[in-house]
């Protein structure tokens, strides 16, 4: 059977916590109309709002029994038991509710969950035992295993919550494969048969005190990883001997989180850079698949991340999936919530194909039974036919007849049954024709060469010795025939299997040959973004390094010119009083690199008329520093004397005065001439 389907969204607001009322928080933004399934967000102020429609709003008075109902989870399970994969995973920004939704446990203070069978318990341990349910209410003849894994994907690794030897620092984590279901599955896990609720818990509850959890300024019980744990169910049925497995994931993703909220440094700053990162992997998916038209071909970034390669078949594959996603009921949180319902309606317009796994192996099983049934049926019909034959060829003609009459009430074959009809009428209108005709006439045995047994049936009645050995020999030719047939049968099933089995373990070394390589290629690739990333770093430490020291150099100048300014005052005044000084132009014309002495002759604001004029700089103590040129493009309506002569005044006591304010020659490149 397959169904496509979308992804179903649900969204869950929570309630405002007592910590966030007692700072202040209010909810003004968020309207949940739960009558039309839509929830509206109104813009800080309040001038815009978004409407959003979902398959159900869960606002903050929903309990978590009213979530494992409305969200339908019981036919959830069911398809799951009917042979469907199915996913469930909580999304949404840190501290909005996913793991109480998931789990429903309280933390203590070390961050290891307080066990507790209360009204609160979440999506996953309802699940497990609403699963244990549905397969007791399963006919007797279907045997029900449930293998259980639970892992935790922190930092871009994978580690098995349920082996403690993973979780020792330093571990390199999983590796993931790529199997020949075309699926990712992680190697070396521990998988737990379970044959109750109660044993799925055990390795549940197990398995969430080995999470990584730490508190911030957003959550003070937060998971600083994702965390998915995997039910597989396996179903043989004893009767037909058929297989079915089906996999339910129940995921709870660490939480997007705005760092600057967070308050998060150091070790947690960088996981929520990792956490950050493989959700937005995660949406990108979302996005590309929600944008994906039929026949598009388009690349979905599943392999970018570890997160989303194990959630390959659950989005936008061959399971039925159901994305619960939660939101901050807090004005504060606007950006975050608006996010969280944008990906949402994204999700909601992705479709998936579920498809019921019947195991290919349980298949060839299938008809293999079918088949042999049919043989051994055909041989004991075989074996009471010789019997048949072997009776009537002892009886007297007149009992001959009585057999086949009693024989006509034994439960056989239909086919049989024609048989001895045949026979039967035969026999009778055979005594009828001898009874009309002589009763000295010898009975001659049939003559004729035996075609068929079915014509011979009705042309021979009467059954001699040799006829009935004949028909022995031939009986038990047709049950050799049929054996051989059988055997043949068997051998090349045997023989397919071996070279399915071969093929299958080439493929898979094939596949794992090329995820090696696409690992390889994919350390390549960081390797080569590491030292992009790290020249890049050196670059722009330069570039800091230079615009620093350019903002040192600006501020001194600054002050620098605020002194020259005070300095050069009574020189300005004096220039002012004697207004013909013949300058014309008003640009500073001194060519020096740098910016210092320009500031400075600007400030003096004219320049000489005369060409080539050479200004020496003396420092402090009276001793020359170098010369400065003046440019020559300029002219002037004075006479040349009168200005050369004022230019020489000016100049003198400017550039003394200069020459006492710059004397740092390292940092004032002059054009010396
Ligand atoms: N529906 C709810 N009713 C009451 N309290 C809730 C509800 N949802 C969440 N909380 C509380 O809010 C706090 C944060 O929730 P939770 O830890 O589940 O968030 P989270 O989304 O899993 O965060 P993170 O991504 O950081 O792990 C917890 O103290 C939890 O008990």
């Amino acid at each position: 059977m397959e169904t496509t389907t979308h992804i179903g969204v649900v969204i869950r607001l929570r309630p405002l916590l007592p910590d966030e009322i007692s700072s202040g928080h209010i909810n003004s933004r968020i309207n949940c109309d739960l009558l039309n399934q839509q929830i509206t967000l109104s813009s800080p102020d309040m001038r815009q709002y978004k409407r959003f429609q979902f398959d159900q709003i869960l606002d903050e008075t929903v309990s978590q029994d009213e979530v494992f109902e409305k969200c339908n989870l019981e036919l959830l399970i069911k398809k799951v038991i009917e042979g469907f994969n199915a996913t469930i995973f909580a999304y949404g920004q840190t501290g909005s509710g996913k793991t109480f939704t998931m789990e429903g446990y309280q933390y203590d203070n070390s961050l290891k969950p307080i066990i507790k069978n209360d009204e609160n318990i979440g999506i996953t341990p309802r699940i497990i035992k609403a699963l244990f349910n549905e397969i007791q209410a399963a006919p007797s003849h279907v045997e029900h295993t449930v293998y259980c894994t639970f892992i935790q994907i922190y930092k871009e690794k994978i580690y098995d919550l349920l082996n403690p030897a993973q979780l020792k620092a330093g571990n390199l984590g999983l590796k993931l494969r790529w199997n020949k279901q075309e699926e990712f599955y992680v190697e070396n896990l521990c998988v737990h048969p379970c044959y109750s609720p109660q044993e799925v818990l055990s390795h549940y509850h197990a398995g969430l005190k080995n999470k990584i959890m730490a508190a911030h300024n957003l959550n003070s019980t937060s998971s600083r990883s994702h965390c998915l744990l995997s039910l597989t169910i396996e179903a043989v049925d004893t009767e037909s001997g058929g297989i079915l497995t089906s996999k339910l994931q129940l995921v709870d993703l660490a939480g997007s989180e705005r760092v600057s909220l967070t308050g998060n440094e150091g070790l947690a700053l960088k996981e929520s850079i990792e956490i950050n990162k493989s959700l937005f992997t995660l949406r990108q998916v979302i996005t590309t698949l929600s944008n994906i038209k039929e026949g598009d071909g388009a690349h979905v970034p599943y392999r970018d991340s570890k997160l989303t390669s194990l959630l390959k078949q659950s989005i936008g594959g061959n399971s039925f999936c159901l994305m619960v996603a939660c939101l901050a009921a807090s004005d504060n949180y606007y950006e975050e919530n608006l996010s969280t319902l944008a990906y949402a309606s994204k999700a909601i317009g992705i479709s998936n194909d579920p498809v019921k796994n019947i195991d290919p192996k349980s298949k060839l099983v299938k008809r293999l039974r079918k088949e042999i049934k049919e043989l051994k049926n055909e041989l004991s019909e075989a074996y009471q036919q010789i019997d048949l034959l072997s009776e009537l060829a002892i009886l007297e003609k007149g009992e001959q007849a009585v057999k086949l009459k009693e024989m006509e009430n034994l439960p056989m074959r239909s086919n049989h049954m024609q048989r001895i009809h045949a026979l039967r009428s035969n026999l009778e209108s055979a005594q009828s024709n001898r009874a009309q005709t002589s009763h000295s006439l010898p009975i001659s045995p049939p003559t004729a060469p035996v075609r068929s047994r079915d014509s011979e049936m009705h042309s021979s009645f009467i059954y001699t010795p040799e006829i009935l050995s004949n028909k022995l020999h031939e009986s038990v030719k047709m049950i050799r025939d049929e054996m051989d047939k059988n055997r043949r049968l068997n051998e090349e099933i045997r023989e397919l299997e071996s070279i399915n089995k071969n093929q299958e373990s080439e493929i898979s070394h094939l596949q794992n040959e090329n995820q090696e390589l696409q690992e390889r290629v994919e350390n390549v690739e960081s390797g080569i973004k590491d030292r992009e990333n790290e020249k890049g770093s050196i670059e722009i430490m330069k570039l800091k390094q230079e615009r620093e020291e350019l903002e040192k150099r600006i501020l001194q100048l600054e002050s620098e010119h605020k002194q020259i300014q005070t300095v050069f005052q009574p020189v300005l005044k004096e220039k002012k009083e004697k207004p013909d000084l013949g300058w014309k132009s008003k640009r500073t014309i001194v060519r020096a690199q740098s910016p210092a002495p320009r500031q400075i002759i600007a400030f003096l604001g004219e320049r000489p008329r005369d060409s080539g004029m050479n200004f020496q700089i003396k420092n402090a103590k009276g001793r020359p520093m170098g010369r400065v040129k003046m440019d020559k493009s300029f002219e002037s309506t004075k006479p040349e004397s009168q200005e050369n002569s004022l230019d020489t005044s000016i100049k003198d006591e400017a550039f003394l005065a200069l020459s006492h304010m710059l004397y740092k020659p390292k940092r004032h490149k002059y054009q010396y001439v």
